[in-house]
Formats: C-alpha cells, structure tokens, sequence
C-alpha cells in the first residue's frame, strides 16, 4: 500500500476556487481528517457545487457529517482521497477547541433537560401534596 501524501492547513486553503477544491472531511472516529480534491465531483454533488465551494479548503467533516451522507455518498468520497491531513498546532488547537465546544453543548443540553424534569417531578409532587391534605382536612 502506498503512503498517503500528508497536507499541512497551508497548503490546503490553497484549493478554494471551482478549477481547484479540496476539502478536508474525517475526524478520529473514522481513521482521521483526510483531505479530498472534489474539483471533479464539484457538478455531480446531489446537494450542488455551492455548498462544497463554501467550505472549500477547508475542514468540512462537521458539515459532512450533519447532513447525514449515505454510505454511498461515503463510497463516492473514497474515490477522492488524497492524502491526510497533518494538523500543525494552530490546527490541533483548532480541532481541539471544536470538539470541546460540541461537548459542553451536548452536555448543556442534558443538563437543562435534567432541571427541567426535576421542576417536574417538584411541581407534581407539591401539587400531589396539596391535594392530598386537602382530601384530609375534607374527613
Ligand atoms: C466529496 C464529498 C461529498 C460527497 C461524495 C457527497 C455526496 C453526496 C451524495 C451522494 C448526496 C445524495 C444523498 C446521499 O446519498 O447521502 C449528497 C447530498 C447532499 N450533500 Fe453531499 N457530499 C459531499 C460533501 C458535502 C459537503 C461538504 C456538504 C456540506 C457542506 C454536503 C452537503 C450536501 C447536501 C446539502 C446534500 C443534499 C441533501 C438533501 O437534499 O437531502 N455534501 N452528497
């Protein structure tokens, strides 16, 4: 198997026009960020040229991933890989910081869900209470 070629970010925001895209999709779930020339792709995408220009040469696993690409769409990205992508600190940090924020609004989330239910649970419990010694005050 030959060695895939590594791209620095430099490198790859180089390739941000039709005549030339690249994009960088994949993360480390799924074997690392990797970079893609899509040019060819760019008037065959069912989703249009458009949405790949605007994240042309740059990472574009998170917009990838959102839409919910088939396996097919998946196959179909394998047939422009280029080489991986070799993240420099400022990338790393980047990805890092990216990731970061998508956990703390996941857990952001949960957490409002949770007080949200024990109002819940507080206001059932209260109101189950009154009733209760309603009932009792009416024997
Ligand atoms: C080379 C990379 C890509 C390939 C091979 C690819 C492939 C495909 C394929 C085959 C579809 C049809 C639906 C499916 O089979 O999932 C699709 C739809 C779509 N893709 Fe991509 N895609 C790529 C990158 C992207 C990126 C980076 C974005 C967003 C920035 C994007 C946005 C969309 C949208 C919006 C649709 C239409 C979804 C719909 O109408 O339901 N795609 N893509």
């Amino acid at each position: 198997m030959s060695e895939l070629k590594e791209y620095t970010l430099e490198e790859i925001v180089k390739h941000n026009t039709q005549e030339d895209c690249w994009l960088i999709i994949g993360n480390a779930s799924n074997g690392g960020p990797k970079v893609y020339d899509v040019t060819k792709y760019l008037d065959d995408h069912p989703g249009g040229a458009e949405v790949l220009l605007d994240v042309a040469g740059q990472d574009a696993d998170e917009f990838f991933e959102d839409i919910g690409h088939s396996k097919e769409a998946r196959k179909e990205l394998s047939k422009y890989l280029i080489g991986n992508f070799k993240l420099d600190a400022a990338a790393l940090e980047k990805m890092k910081a990216a990731a970061e924020k998508r956990s703390k609004n996941e857990g952001g989330m949960v957490s409002t869900l949770l007080v949200a239910l024990i109002a819940i649970v507080g206001v059932a419990v209260a109101y189950y209470k009154t009733q209760q010694s309603a009932g009792a005050e009416e024997k």
